[in-house]
C-alpha cells in the first residue's frame, strides 16, 4: 500500500495474509520478497502511541534506528513473530522483552560496514581539513585561507577504541591513509589485529596520551557509556580530535563540549548524539553548532549500497521467520553458521514432526503418554552428530511436543523461547552426537527421539522428504503429513479390508498405506504357537487419510478384531 498517516485498522482490513509494519524508510530492495506473501504498511512519522495502538494488526516490525521497541509495545504485540532491525544497533529495542514473549530479533550485522567506517574516514578527513568550515565560508562570500590551514593525516596516530567489525575497517583505511594506528579491545584478537598492523594496548591509559585523532567503535553498553569523559579527556593531546560513529554516550557530551571549549581538544566529528535529534539546549545541540566540530545526523549507514544490503538481510530472514524458518542472524538466540544452517533445515522439520508424533501416538498409553516433566533423549547420528550447534532442533523439539497440547501461551515455540517453555513445562531434554558401536548406519543422518518410558521414534531426511524410520518397536517408512491413523494389529490376512472397510464407510479416503513390522530382535522367535505365535506377527499400519477422523471411527476400528490399539494423528 501507499505511504500514509495511518495503516487501516484491524476491522478496515480485508485481506487474510500477514501483516508487516515498516514505520521508518527501508530500501525497497529487501521489501520486494515480502510484497508477494505478506501486507506491507509503511506509514509516515508514526509517534510512539500510534504505534502501540496498531502494534496488535501485524506478524512483522522492521525498523532502523528511530522507532523506540519497548516491553509495552511488545507486549500489545500480540501476533508478532519477528522485529527486524535493518542495520546494527539494536538499542531501541527492549531485547529481554521481545525474549520473554517469544519474539525473534534479527539485525544485519555486516551490511553497513562499510559505509560505517567510510563516514568515519570522511568526519576524519573533513576534521583534519576543515572542510565543512570552508565551505559554510565560501557559501558566505568569504575566501579564508590561512584561517583554515588543516593538519594531515599520514604519519599521524589513529587511536581506535573497539577493534570489531567496523573498528577493524577503519584500521585498515587509517593504515591506507599512512596513519599509524593503536586499538583497544579487551575482546580482540592480536594475531588478527597485528595482520591489519595495529597495535593492541590493554588499556586506555596507554592508548588516549599518543593519539592524534581517536574513534570509538564500541556499542553502547554499561561499560562504554561516558566511556571517554573528562578525566579521560585531559589525558590527551591538544592537538587531538575525536570522532563517533558508534553511538551518543560514549563520549560524555558534557565534558567534550567543555574539553573543546577550553581548546584542550581541537575538534570532533560527529554522527551520532545521546538524544537524536538534539534535544534544544542540550550539550549535544551545542556540539552540533560549534565551529570546531564536524557533524552528520546519523548518516554512517546512509548509502545506497548499505541500505540495499540490511534490506535484503533481514528481509530475507522476515520471510524465512514467517513461514516458519530459521533466521541466519537473530540477536536473541545463538548464532547458527550458514553452513549448518543449510545442513540442520531439513532436520528442524523432522525434529518436529517427532516430536508432535510423539505426543499424539502415545497420548493415553500410560508412563509413555505425559510429556511434562519427562526427560528425552535425542541422538543424533551421521553427518548430524558432527554439528555442535543443534539448539534449532531443541527448539522444533519442544515446538513438536507442545503444540498439540497447549497454545504456549498464545505463541508458537521458537528458538527464542523454547528453553523457557520446557522449564515451564519440565520437560528435560539431553542431546546425544554419537554412532552406536557396532550398528551400520543406513542413512546419512538419522535421528531418534526416545525417553526412559519406552517410547522411540527415529527418522531421516532425503532429499527434502522427511521419512519415519522407526516408531516404537516397529521398523517403519512413512512421510509424517497429514492426518495419520497408526493401528497396532496382529498381522494376519482380511486386516487391510475390515479397516478399509470402516473408513470407507464413514466417508475417509485413504492416500497412502504402509505396514512397518518388528525391529529385529523385538520379536519373540521361539514363540510359534498360540498368542506367543500372534505376538509375534505384531504390526503397524500406518494409514495416511483425506480430512478428520472422529472419536466414533477412532473407536469403531479399536472394536475391529485383531486390532490392539488406534491413534490418529494431525502432523
Ligand atoms: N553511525 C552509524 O550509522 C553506524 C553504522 C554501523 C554501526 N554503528 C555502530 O558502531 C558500533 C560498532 O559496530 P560493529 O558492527 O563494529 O560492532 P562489533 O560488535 O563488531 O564491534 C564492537 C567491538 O567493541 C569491542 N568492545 C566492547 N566493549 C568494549 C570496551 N569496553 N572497550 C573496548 N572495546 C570494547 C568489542 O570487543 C568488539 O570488538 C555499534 O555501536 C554500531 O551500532 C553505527
Ligand atoms: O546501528 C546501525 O546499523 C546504524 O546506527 C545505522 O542506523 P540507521 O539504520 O538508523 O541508519
Amino acid at each position: 500500500m501507499a505511504p500514509s498517516a495511518l495503516p487501516p485498522q484491524e476491522d478496515e482490513f480485508t485481506s487474510s495474509r500477514p501483516r508487516i509494519l515498516i514505520p521508518e524508510k527501508v530500501s525497497p530492495d529487501g521489501l520486494a520478497l515480502l510484497s508477494p506473501h505478506f501486507d506491507i504498511d509503511q506509514p509516515k512519522s508514526l509517534s510512539a502511541d500510534e504505534l502501540l495502538s496498531i502494534i496488535p494488526q501485524y506478524h512483522g516490525l522492521i525498523i532502523r534506528s528511530e522507532t523506540k521497541v519497548t516491553s509495552a509495545v511488545l507486549a500489545a504485540a500480540k501476533k508478532l513473530k519477528v522485529v527486524a532491525r535493518a542495520g546494527v544497533g539494536v538499542d531501541n529495542v527492549d531485547v529481554e522483552a521481545a525474549t520473554t514473549h517469544g519474539i525473534i530479533v534479527v539485525n544485519s550485522p555486516s551490511g553497513n560496514i562499510v559505509a560505517a567506517a567510510e563516514h568515519t574516514i570522511a568526519l576524519l578527513m573533513a576534521a583534519a581539513r576543515n572542510v565543512p568550515a570552508g565551505d559554510r565560508s565560501l557559501r558566505n562570500g568569504g575566501w579564508e585561507r590561512s584561517k583554515l590551514v588543516g593538519t594531515e593525516v599520514g604519519g599521524k596516530t589513529l587511536g581506535i577504541i573497539g577493534l570489531g567489525k567496523v573498528g577493524f575497517k577503519v584500521a585498515r583505511m587509517g593504515v591506507g591513509l599512512g596513519m599509524k594506528v593503536i586499538a583497544m579491545d579487551p575482546y580482540a584478537s592480536p594475531e588478527m589485529a597485528a595482520s591489519a598492523s595495529v597495535a593492541l594496548v590493554s588499556d586506555l591509559t596507554s592508548l588516549l596520551p599518543k593519539v592524534d585523532f581517536l574513534t570509538i567503535h564500541t556499542p553502547l553498553i554499561a561499560s562504554t557509556l561516558d566511556l571517554i569523559s573528562k578525566s579521560e579527556l585531559a589525558t590527551m593531546k591538544k592537538t587531538a580530535k575525536v570522532l563517533n560513529v558508534a553511538r551518543g554516550g560514549v563520549y560524555n557530551e558534557t565534558a567534550l563540549l567543555e574539553a573543546i571549549e577550553a581548546g584542550t581538544i581541537a575538534g570532533a566529528g560527529l554522527d551520532v548524539f545521546t538524544s537524536e535529534p538534539p534535544t534544544p539546549g542540550s550539550s549535544a545541540e551545542a556540539l552540533c553548532k560549534h565551529p570546531k566540530v564536524v557533524a552528520t545526523p546519523h548518516l554512517g549507514a546512509s548509502t545506497i549500497e548499505a541500505q540495499e544490503n540490511v534490506s535484503m538481510d533481514v528481509c530475507a530472514q522476515v520471510l524465512a521467520i514467517l513461514q516458519g524458518g530459521l533466521p541466519t542472524s537473530a540477536v536473541n538466540a545463538p548464532l547458527i553458521l550458514p553452513e549448518e544452517y543449510r545442513k540442520l533445515q531439513p532436520f528442524v522439520k523432522l525434529v518436529e514432526k517427532m516430536g508432535s508424533l510423539y505426543t499424539q501416538h502415545y497420548s493415553g498409553k500410560g508412563a509413555r503418554g505425559a510429556i511434562a516433566g519427562k526427560s528425552f533423549e535425542l541422538i543424533y547420528e551421521g553427518e548430524l552428530a558432527g554439528i555442535s550447534n543443534t539448539r534449532p532442533l531443541f527448539a522444533a523439539l519442544i515446538k513438536g511436543l507442545t503444540s498439540s497440547i497447549t497454545d504456549s501461551g498464545g505463541r508458537d515455540v521458537n528458538i527464542v523461547n523454547a528453553t523457557l517453555i520446557a522449564k515451564e513445562k519440565g520437560i528435560s531434554v539431553s542431546e546425544t552426537h554419537s554412532r552406536f558401536p557396532g550398528e551400520e548406519i543406513v542413512y546419512a543422518s538419522l535421528v531418534t527421539l526416545r525417553t526412559g518410558s519406552g517410547g522411540i521414534i527415529s527418522g531421516y531426511v532425503s532429499g527434502k522428504t522427511v521419512y519415519i524410520s522407526r516408531l516404537d518397536k516397529f521398523s517403519a517408512s512413512f512421510v509424517p503429513e497429514g492426518t495419520l491413523v497408526v493401528l497396532h494389529n496382529y498381522d494376519r490376512p482380511g486386516k487391510i479390508g475390515g479397516v478399509g472397510g470402516i473408513l470407507g464407510r464413514h466417508g475417509i479416503n485413504v492416500r497412502f498405506m504402509s505396514v512397518a513390522a518388528l525391529e529385529d530382535g523385538n520379536g519373540d522367535q521361539t514363540a510359534a504357537v498360540g498368542e506367543d505365535a500372534e505376538k509375534e506377527d505384531e504390526a503397524l499400519m500406518i494409514l495416511g487419510v483425506e480430512g478428520q477422523v472422529g472419536k466414533e471411527v477412532e473407536e469403531e476400528l479399536r472394536g475391529e478384531k485383531g486390532i490392539l490399539d488406534v491413534s490418529v494423528v494431525q502432523l
